[in-house]
């Protein structure tokens, strides 16, 4: 780690001290004195990148590294439902990965209470009680520490970081071939503007909920993600709007807490796009072992306000046959898709297309991340055809910053800086956590038909469920293979329910990205006793087998 840190210092200096003849690559300045820091000020970046998320930091960062004279624009506008805003860092840290895994992990240690007096646990003073307001001002405090780690980790790297929303403004100076990006920034809260030039940019400005248009109150009563994490106080009995892993992991977190969670969903599917098995497991676990309801293929009608009765607010629905429903809650969580906001971007004004749902339209397969426009580049969120995940937006961030300004990347090993987009493992961070990589049952049924798909699976008993005795039905394991070639069945899927799931399958992931992985590795690997990985291990009966995939004991 320390011979790469050295090694991009030595770079840095080597860029710095040589002019570049790269079009793309202008030279960076240091060191300025007062007199010329207007010049300085006004003096091209290399890189200008709008959006300080997840993946915008990281390029920068990178760049910053390998020399490129770089600035940042971000800023938060008030969410619309709450007017919730938050620092440095983007979605993930604010109101995203973050904040949802501290109230994932404090659901967690309510169970573990509730399971205690199984391992000989007496808790005096009765059952336990969450206090919201000490976990989300606990959570608040954390996060603000990550606001202020990216903002001295921009200063170090002598970032010019501007609390600014930022928008192109067309071309302006550089040459005929590779004309200057001209952008211009403004802070709403405070008027201050800035307008500067930059070789190229990147667009890094992810994406915020978007509101059903339909439903009256929903923008006036209801909040999102965006506001939840923020909440100074409990947001009570909770209708959470929508299937996808953001409603589903917000529902379970708030039941965890003790708090009444529903889940209306417009189909009858959840985590579309996620392994149907899978997924119902995860659905199944919280309606059992949670107590959330769901409310499948109903569409909310309107929210209405009662205040003043203990009511709260009203949510009037109708279902599949067209029969019409209400409830009280408290909270109306809308978790009903996300928009990557891109419109006041200007993007026409230098040519970039985006597609209906805001994003940013790619290019080819490798170079996903270059737009049609020279210098121009979006990654995360914000581009089209990614995968919507911190990792994902880092790595491509880094990488581009790699391939813009790393001079030690040659035409032969460009390939190995660009981000690969297949095999990303992820997490689904319900009560009972849903990991995976690679294909889906479907997906490989799709690719490859019925008769190549092997599926080895297992319902397995984790050691958190056998004192208290709880039901295992929805730990399951499966692991998707193609057809047997040279002795070899390719694993070209892994997909586990169960507590740790995203702990268990990252290891697998690696194993995954080799490329030549197979159903004989995992039975071939001896397994570490007694976890729930090593169930992975020891797959051996598959689905076509007909066997019963209970696994009862060592
Ligand atoms: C509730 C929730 C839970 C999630 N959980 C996970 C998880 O567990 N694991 C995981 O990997 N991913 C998770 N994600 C997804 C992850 O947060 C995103 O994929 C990631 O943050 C995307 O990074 P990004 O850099 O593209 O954009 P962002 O992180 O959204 O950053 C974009 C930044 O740009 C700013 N901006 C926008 N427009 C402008 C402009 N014109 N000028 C200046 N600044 C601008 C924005 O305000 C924002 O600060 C979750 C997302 C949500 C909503």
């Amino acid at each position: 780690m320390l011979a790469r840190i050295e090694a991009k210092i030595a770079l840095a200096k080597a860029f710095s001290s040589r002019t570049s003849g790269s079009a793309t690559f202008i030279p960076a300045v240091r060191s300025l004195s007062s007199s010329d820091s207007a010049a300085a000020a006004a003096a091209p970046f290399d890189l200008a990148v709008i959006g300080g998320g997840s993946g915008g930091l990281a390029c920068a960062k990178e760049a910053a590294e390998l020399g490129a004279r770089v600035c940042v624009f971000d800023f938060v506008p008030p969410s619309p439902t709450r007017g919730t805003s938050w620092g440095l860092g983007g979605t993930c840290v604010n109101v995203g990965c973050i904040p949802k895994k501290l109230m994932h992990l404090a659901a967690g240690v309510g169970d573990t209470l509730r399971h205690a007096g199984a391992y000989g646990w007496q808790l005096d003073g009765g059952a336990p009680r969450h206090d919201w307001e000490a976990l989300s001002g606990a959570v608040k405090q954390h996060v603000k520490s990550l606001n202020f780690g990216h903002r001295s980790q921009l200063m170090q790297r002598n970032i010019d970081y501007c609390n600014m929303l930022a928008k192109f403004e067309g071309y302006e100076g550089g040459t005929p071939d590779r004309p200057l990006l001209a952008l211009s920034a403004t802070n709403p809260k405070t008027g201050r503007s800035r307008r500067v030039l930059a070789a190229n940019a990147v667009v890094a400005v992810g994406g915020r909920p978007s509101l059903p248009a339909d439903v009256p109150g929903a923008a006036q009563l209801g909040i999102t993600s965006d506001d939840l994490f923020w909440l100074p106080r409990s947001p009570g009995r909770t209708l959470v709007v929508g299937g996808g892993y953001v409603a589903l992991e917000c529902a379970g977190f708030l039941a965890g807490l003790g708090l009444q969670a529903e889940v209306m969903v417009r189909t009858d599917v959840c985590l579309r796009g996620f392994d149907r098995q899978m997924a119902n497991l995860v659905v199944d676990f919280m309606r059992q072992h949670c107590g959330v309801k769901f409310h499948l293929g109903c569409k909310p009608m309107a929210v209405t306000d009662q205040s003043g009765s203990a009511s709260g607010l009203r949510v009037d629905w109708r279902n599949a046959d067209g029969e019409t429903n209400s409830a009280a809650f408290d909270s109306v969580l809308f978790a009903t898709g996300r928009r990557a906001v891109t419109a006041d971007l200007n993007l026409d004004a230098i040519g970039v297309a985006v597609d209906s749902a805001g994003r940013v339209v790619g290019g080819e397969d490798g170079q996903l991340e270059k737009t049609s426009v020279p210098g121009v580049f979006a990654i995360g969120d914000a581009l089209q055809n990614g995968v919507e995940l911190t990792p994902v937006a880092i790595r491509a961030g880094k990488l581009l910053a790699r391939r813009l300004f790393d001079k030690t990347v040659s035409a032969e090993s460009a390939t190995a800086a660009t981000m690969d987009y297949s095999n990303v493992a992820t997490t689904v961070f319900t009560p009972l956590e849903y990991a995976c990589v690679g294909l889906s049952e479907e997906a490989a049924l799709t690719k490859l038909g019925p008769n190549a798909v092997e599926v080895y699976h297992a319902v397995y008993t984790p050691y958190e469920f056998v004192l208290p005795h709880l039901d295992q039905t929805q730990c399951y394991i499966k692991a998707i293979c193609g057809p047997s070639s040279s002795g070899r069945q390719p694993l070209l899927g892994l997909h586990v329910t169960g507590p740790n799931a995203g702990e268990i399958v990252q290891g697998f992931a690696a194993l995954l990205r080799t490329g030549t992985a197979a159903y004989e590795d995992l039975a071939g690997t001896v397994g570490i006793h007694p976890t729930s990985a090593e169930e992975i291990t020891k797959l051996w009966i598959t689905k076509k087998s007909g066997l019963s995939p209970m696994i009862t004991g060592c």
